[in-house]
């Protein structure tokens, strides 16, 4: 019986190109200045620090941060403290009311009727627990916070690591067989799997994989059913 959904943003709630074309471009576009008007922020400094901790064969002065950041991004890498820098950035875009998060139609409905039906609600995403927030908080159906009860990213694990969905399991103790992980990564949905959660691999768009051993669905409607 399943008593607890963990979810992915990208791909899963969130259509790639929300985060491609508009949250990646904006924090590419202020990384620099950022990083240069709030190196010593105290919010801030340490997340700088874990970015010269990430390449320690290489000592980076404020520039060299600037551009391994900037690479990170270019290259979609899921590195935390780039991740962290982002979600500060993203906050100021969500406040200034620069954009509003994406969720496909078919997401706020199941969300509320699965907390309504008494399931637990939590979000596994390679975007910092305090982007995840602000991109529930700032959906087109208003905050929609309320409905999760705890966030998981990279500081937890990676997503292709088993070990990352053991520590969810254990930290929101439910046994891994009455969680059910909803991807739309393959990989993702192994690890998953590999420590025994129920699995769901969202296929928003394109073909289905008939050898996969994962359900695929094209929508959170069709989980209702
Ligand atoms: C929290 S929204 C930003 C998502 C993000 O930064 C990202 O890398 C996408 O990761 P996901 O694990 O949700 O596919
Ligand atoms: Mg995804």
């Amino acid at each position: 019986m399943i008593r607890a959904i963990v979810t992915d943003i990208e791909g899963t709630t969130t259509s790639l190109s929300f985060v491609k074309d508009v949250l990646f471009p904006y924090a590419r576009e202020r990384m620099e200045d950022f990083v240069k008007q709030h190196a010593e922020d105290p919010q801030v400094a340490p997340l700088l620090k874990e970015v010269q901790a990430e390449t320690p064969d290489k000592p980076l002065n404020k520039k060299g941060i600037i551009r391994q950041l900037l690479a990170w991004i270019d290259a979609d890498a899921k590195v935390s403290a780039l991740k962290s820098l982002q979600g500060l950035l993203w906050e100021a875009g969500y406040q200034q009311g620069d954009f509003t998060s994406h969720l496909y139609p078919d997401v706020e409905r199941n969300l509320r009727a699965w907390h309504e039906a008494g399931l637990k609600l939590y979000v596994f995403s390679s975007g910092s627990v305090e982007a995840q927030r602000l991109l529930f908080a700032h959906t087109p159906g208003g905050d929609l916070t309320p409905l999760f009860d705890g966030y998981f990213d990279t500081r937890t694990g990676s997503k292709r690591a088993p070990d990352s969905y053991r520590r969810i399991a254990e930290i929101i103790g439910f046994r891994p067989e009455e969680i059910l992980f909803l991807s739309d990564v393959e990989e993702e949905l192994d690890a998953a799997a590999k420590v025994g959660m129920q699995t769901v691999w969202l296929i928003r768009e394109g073909e289905l994989n008939p050898t996969a051993s994962h359900l695929q669905v094209r929508d959170f409607d069709s989980l209702a059913a």
